[in-house]
């Protein structure tokens, strides 16, 4: 038992650094880190075949100021918080996640515990009664709040926000990031209440993380965060599509990593927030500058890795925002508006790295069988790997 858990632990050790050679794009890697020292399995070759498929989203560099990524995971590595003997309960990050409903509980699961094995110290779950117990009975480490209405009560979208909002505030203001949209599902007054919360939030310059469902909601109502600069959104390609028809972005041909190239130009037409475009690689802009994340990950598209990864980027910006100061508006300072641009870059890049790197290694681990909740477990090893130089190599058979 102990051999064979060991075996787990260095075979998930090799992946971890594997993920990191490969967070290097190709054509720094001889330079940095010199040729790969360990032989490749043969089904995480998938690299060329991404990088391939990706020739569209890649010209996105063409298109803004591209970001190195050596400069990324430094400014990455330089948001994570020092482990300390006086830090207390909280100062790490409290992250919330506005989601869940009776047909989606895995997704604010995957979120929020992706958030606290990321390193954030408490996780919040704002979700509909249906999926409370749910939710609760997966993991006693999650404060699951059942604030959001009830889907089968049928109340009126508008009329309903009020009295979500009046439980979900007083909550709000001990967050340092939140999470809006992992398996919200459509229902409108749950809808209604999210959009609310966003708000709230946002009036409070708390950094948002929007992804899933909640990308509906800012597709259909763009000003929801158009101008707010402590906002990352992460679509799916469907999702980019349709925050595109949101602003009026013409995007061509049929759905595909091509549309990533625009990712600079879906920023800008927010005038604000942070857009991750998930993909093959992951591309992301602030409206001017480009990053894009080509490090390997898993070869499986098993659902709920967008939730791990929203959770990991709410670390992240719990980090680059510990005292949420300030508005996060538009207008003010300029310098002040760089910086708040930079963190939210650094925190988004930080979040795509670990969850590539937390990826390959559940794929290394598990194959064709690896779920999202596989990856969580890595995220440890991986995140020691990335940012704090050097693993346990720990993941391999641990719980979620
Ligand atoms: N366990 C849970 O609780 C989980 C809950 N979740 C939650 O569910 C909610 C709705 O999310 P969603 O996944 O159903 O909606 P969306 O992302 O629009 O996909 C719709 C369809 O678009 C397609 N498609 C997708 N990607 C594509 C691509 N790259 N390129 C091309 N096509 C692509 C594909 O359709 P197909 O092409 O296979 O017919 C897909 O079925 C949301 O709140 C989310 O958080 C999830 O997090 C999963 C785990
Ligand atoms: N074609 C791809 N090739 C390689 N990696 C990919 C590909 N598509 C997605 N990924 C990886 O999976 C991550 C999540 O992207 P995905 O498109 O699965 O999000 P999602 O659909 O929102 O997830 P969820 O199932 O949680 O809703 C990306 O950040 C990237 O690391």
């Amino acid at each position: 038992m102990l051999r064979a858990a060991g075996l787990l632990k260095s075979r998930s050790a090799v992946f971890y650094r594997q993920a990191l050679r490969s967070a290097i794009p190709c054509g720094r890697r001889s330079a940095a880190t010199g040729p790969r020292a360990a032989p490749r399995r043969a089904r995480s070759v998938g690299s060329g075949t991404a990088r391939r498929a990706l020739a569209g989203a890649s010209d996105a560099a063409a298109m803004g100021e591209r970001l190195d990524h050596a400069a990324m995971m430094a400014a990455a590595r330089a948001l994570v918080p020092p482990l300390t003997a006086d830090s207390h309960k909280g100062k790490n990050g409290k992250v919330g996640v506005v989601g869940g409903c009776r047909e989606y509980a895995g997704a604010p699961l995957f979120a929020a515990l992706s958030a606290v094995r990321a390193g954030a110290d408490l996780a919040h779950v704002f979700c509909t009664p249906g999926a409370a117990p749910v939710i609760k009975g997966y993991s006693p480490e999650l404060i699951v709040l059942p604030f959001l209405p009830d889907e089968s009560a049928q109340q009126g979208a508008p009329a309903a926000a009020d009295a979500p909002l009046a439980a979900i505030r007083p909550w709000l203001g001990r967050l340092t990031a939140l999470v809006v949209g992992p398996g919200l599902g459509d229902d409108p007054a749950v809808a209604a209440a999210a959009a609310a919360v966003v708000r709230e939030a946002r009036a409070a310059g708390l950094p948002l993380v929007v992804d899933g469902s909640g990308l509906n909601l800012v597709a259909q109502s763009p000003e929801l965060v158009r101008g707010y600069r402590r906002c990352i959104l992460t679509p799916n390609l469907p999702e980019f599509g349709r925050l595109a028809a949101g602003v009026g972005l013409p995007l061509p041909g049929p759905i595909g990593a091509g549309w990533q190239a625009h990712t600079r130009e879906l920023a800008a037409a927010f005038g604000g927030p942070v857009v991750v475009s998930k993909g093959p690689v992951d591309v992301i802009s602030d409206g001017r500058r480009v990053a894009v994340v080509e490090a390997e990950g898993s070869l499986r598209r098993a659902g709920g890795q967008g939730d791990v990864l929203a959770g990991s980027i709410a670390a992240f910006a719990c980090w680059a925002f510990p005292r949420h100061p300030g508005s996060g508006g538009g207008g003010g300072d300029a310098a002040a508006a760089e910086e708040e641009a930079a963190a939210l870059m650094a925190a988004a890049y930080g979040g795509c790295a670990l969850l590539r790197a937390a990826s390959l290694a559940a794929f290394g681990e598990r194959g064709r069988s690896m779920l999202a909740g596989d990856i969580i477990p890595h995220l440890q090893g991986a995140f020691e790997e990335l940012y704090e130089g050097g693993g346990s190599g720990g993941g391999g058979g641990a719980r979620m």
